[in-house]
């Protein structure tokens, strides 16, 4: 589970306070996936941060009761300079988990041979968000955080691999999808939410969650 209470985040631009989030709350519960729908700009990425524990709220708590994922294309933990295969071992001894699975699921799902024994940092933006979703997927979570839906690889066979292994985790696991739009989240979400005015409306549908977020649009 995760618990937003009372959380408030905000940034200055230099000449005026760009409102995240105002005093909302709310709550993440495990089975039941969600997709927050949100206009480009308004923060999706900041609040799919905050659930990470990336970056902090000005005010409120932020709980975490379950494993929480780092959101799907994130780098900070990968070093440029090291192969795939020494991240993939040292992302499995961070979280204690057995180094040989941990980078033989990661050299499978990825598929880009040779280059998984050469530095990250040669890696194309492609192969980059191969490497990422792998390193995700390679260990379990009970909540998956995902910032605009999968990986924009043009392979047809990772996304197609990877749209499947995301689905079997799915059946343990929640996920939570931000996007700006809703066509992103139909197919993983249970629950939808809408991002409008630094608060987070929650719908049982993400039908009722398109009508306000048409509305605000
Ligand atoms: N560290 C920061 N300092 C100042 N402004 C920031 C900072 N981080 C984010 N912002 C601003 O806050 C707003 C929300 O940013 P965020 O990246 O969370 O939005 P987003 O909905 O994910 O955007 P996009 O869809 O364009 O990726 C943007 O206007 C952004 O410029």
């Amino acid at each position: 589970m995760i618990e937003f209470r009372n959380v408030s985040k905000s940034f200055w631009t230099g000449t005026q306070r760009k409102v995240i989030l105002d005093r909302a709350s709310f709550t993440v519960r495990l089975g039941q996936s969600i997709g927050i729908l949100a206009p480009n700009g308004s923060g999706k990425t900041t609040i799919i941060n905050m659930m990470a524990g990336l970056e902090k709220p000005d005010e409120g708590q932020i709980l975490r009761s379950s494993r929480v994922s780092f959101p799907l294309g994130f780098m900070g933990g990968v070093v440029n300079r090291h192969t795939g295969t020494e991240n993939a071992r040292y992302i499995a001894r961070l979280y204690q988990l057995e180094a040989d699975e941990v980078e033989a699921f990661c050299r499978w799902l990825c598929d880009i041979g040779e280059y998984f024994d050469m530095p990250v940092g040669t890696y194309s933006q492609g192969m980059r968000a191969r490497f990422s979703f792998a390193l995700m997927l390679a260990i379990e979570f009970d909540i998956y955080l995902i910032d605009e839906g999968m990986p924009s690889t043009t392979d047809v066979r990772f996304n197609r691999r990877a749209g499947q292994v995301l689905r079997e985790r799915l059946e343990r696991g929640t996920v939570v999808i931000v996007s700006h739009q809703a066509k992103t989240l139909e197919r993983y979400c249970s629950q939808a939410a809408v991002l409008r005015d630094g608060q987070l409306f929650l719908f049982d549908t993400l039908e009722e969650a398109k009508v306000l977020y048409d509305y605000a649009d």
